[in-house]
């Protein structure tokens, strides 16, 4: 892989640094500080004293951690980082270091506490401002601080943590054992916002329109007089990618809609049909159905066809990018979470996204990438302050391998014309029900065996069709939809009643984790 450098866009003056000590959803902690409108980025908690200064942030947030802090080699952050006069949250493994490197108490627990914790509050007057004085929060610790360092006081405390929030005002370090990022943690945004506001001084200036006015200038600086090419699947991320470079640079801009045989129901005449209504971009259509499935013939395993479909997309905007002159840059709608799940290097590939991850050495395309350090309720505000259209700006997520991923094992024409008239009966019932925006995606799986069935007295056997509907906030984790009964009954008489080759229905009732949203 080349290492393509993307434009990056400006870090506004207002911003906040998470320092990640490799705990699970550090990236929650970033979303709660946007949520409170403004800017803040994850950096690894080793990054250098220098790096985090050259920002300026009005505050820095410690995140957990699976180390504990007493042990040799646990990461610790520059003492010098209590001297630069920022205010600072600790959180978790946050709290415990910040208590051990300013001189408290840090010892292994004896009671782990986990899941939902009642809180007992005994100082309201800075974090917990406006606050009740009993609250539920939630923990997930074994280590505990057992005396707070010099200069701090008290502030909270639960049935077995003696400090489950401490405070040094004067200095504006907070610290809490608990997670005020995560929703069971009710009025967690409340803390951080407090944090924000009270002890940091932030206005709130992180806005989705400063943003579009900050990314549109970087666009023109990055790409000045060249011309840009950029993969659109008709899905939020490409969408509004496409609508932001085409506000930078206007026509220097040509879309790419591939057409890989395994695209939804009338999917490719919608994209351009929409897309035309909406913009007046250039747009090439390239139907390459033929190529991307003559590819998979015989390919049974998920991640081989993942890499095949991956490539057989690069190649072709490869080939449409050398029929226009001057195009030196490939737009792409990356976004964070694909940006901190690739680039931890500690986590587990679990699925080859194809757009993550750098482009072959051949490509001499240079990246542009305005949505790397969004998220995708983020990116959906962006699209409404563009003018996307709202079906598209609300359409659910459909990974790039499209019905390739969903006919699992060896895909072929047949299957994956079974697989898309029943996935169009589902999107079909989901919107009817009202359902289409409250599920964070729903759609059929066809698998690879067949079962017995008896129909108008015949006896049958033909593929099942699995029913997978889940609810999500970023698709890390995600939980099944508990989808009303009649609306399952109705689907699944549809899909056995109108789709050839179907003779039953059955629906996935596993969470990710264990399981993904995808099947393959
Ligand atoms: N059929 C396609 N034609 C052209 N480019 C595509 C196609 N499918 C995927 N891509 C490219 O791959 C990228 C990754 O796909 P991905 O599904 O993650 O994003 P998306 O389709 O833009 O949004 P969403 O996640 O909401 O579906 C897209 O941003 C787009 O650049
Ligand atoms: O563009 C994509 N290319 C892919 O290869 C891919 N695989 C999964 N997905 C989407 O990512 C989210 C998480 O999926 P999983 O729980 O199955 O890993 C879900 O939203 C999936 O639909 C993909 N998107
Ligand atoms: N979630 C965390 O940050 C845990 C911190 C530390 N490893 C403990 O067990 O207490
Ligand atoms: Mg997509």
């Amino acid at each position: 892989m080349a290492s393509h450098k993307s434009a990056s866009i400006p870090i506004p003056d207002e911003n906040v640094v998470v320092l990640d000590f490799g705990a699970q959803y550090t990236q929650l902690i970033a979303r709660r500080v946007r949520e409170c409108k403004v800017y803040c980025e994850i950096l690894p908690c080793e990054t250098p004293l220098a790096e985090i200064q050259k920002r300026k942030p009005i505050g820095i947030i410690f995140s957990g951690g699976p180390s504990s802090c007493y042990e040799p080699g646990a990461p610790e952050v520059d003492m010098a980082i209590y001297e630069l006069g920022i205010p600072i949250l600790g959180i978790c493994y946050g709290m415990q270091l910040m208590s051990r490197q300013l001189g408290g108490k840090v010892r292994a627990g004896t009671q782990r506490e986990y899941g939902k914790t009642a809180l007992d509050v005994t100082d309201g007057s800075d974090l917990f401002k406006g606050l009740n004085r009993e609250l539920i929060c939630w923990m997930s610790h074994g280590d505990t601080v057992e005396a707070p360092p010099p200069g701090f006081k008290i502030t909270a405390v639960t049935a077995s943590t003696p400090v489950a929030a401490m405070a040094d005002t004067a200095r504006k370090f907070f610290a809490v054992q608990f997670h005020p990022e995560v929703v069971h943690t009710p009025w967690g945004t409340e803390i951080i916002r407090n944090f924000l506001y009270e002890f940091c001084a932030a206005k709130g200036e992180w806005t989705m329109a400063s943003f579009v006015r900050e990314a549109t200038e970087a666009i023109r600086q990055q790409v000045g007089d060249k011309k840009v090419v950029c993969g659109l699947s008709g899905g939020v991320d490409s969408v509004v990618a496409a609508a932001l470079v085409h506000r930078a640079i206007g026509d220097q801009l040509t879309c790419i809609f591939v057409n890989t045989g395994m695209m939804r129901k009338d999917e490719g005449t919608q994209v351009r049909e929409n897309f035309a209504r909406a913009f007046n971009i250039n747009l090439v259509y390239a139907d390459e159905k033929s190529r991307f499935l003559d590819k998979l013939k015989g390919v049974i395993e998920p991640e081989q066809k993942r890499k095949i479909i991956g490539n057989e997309f690069v190649a072709v905007f490869d080939e449409v990018a050398q029929t226009i002159e001057g195009a030196e840059f490939l737009a792409q709608g990356t976004l964070y979470p694909d940006v901190i799940e690739s680039g931890s290097g500690k986590a587990h590939t679990i699925k080859t996204h194809h757009n993550v991850g750098g482009l072959p050495e051949y490509m001499k395309l240079k990246l542009v990438e305005p949505l790397r350090y969004l998220f995708k309720d983020e990116v959906r505000k962006v699209g409404e302050e563009l003018g996307v259209p709202t079906e598209m700006v609300w359409r659910q997520p459909f990974p790039g391998p499209g019905l390739g991923i969903r006919v699992l094992g060896e895909v072929t024409r047949e299957k994956i014309d079974i697989l898309r008239e029943a996935d169009a009966i589902v999107v079909e019932e989901i919107k009817k029900a009202g359902l289409y925006r409250r599920v964070w995606q729903s759609f059929a799986v066809l698998p690879d065996t067949k079962s017995v069935g008896v129909m108008g007295d015949k006896r049958t056997y033909e593929y099942p069709i699995v029913l997978r509907a889940v609810s999500s906030e970023d698709a890390m984790t995600a939980d099944w939809a508990r989808l009303p009964y009649e609306l399952l009954e109705k689907i699944s008489s549809r899909i056995v009643g109108e789709v050839e080759g179907v003779n039953r229905v059955v629906y996935d009732i596993t969470s990710k984790p264990p399981g993904t949203i995808e099947w393959e």
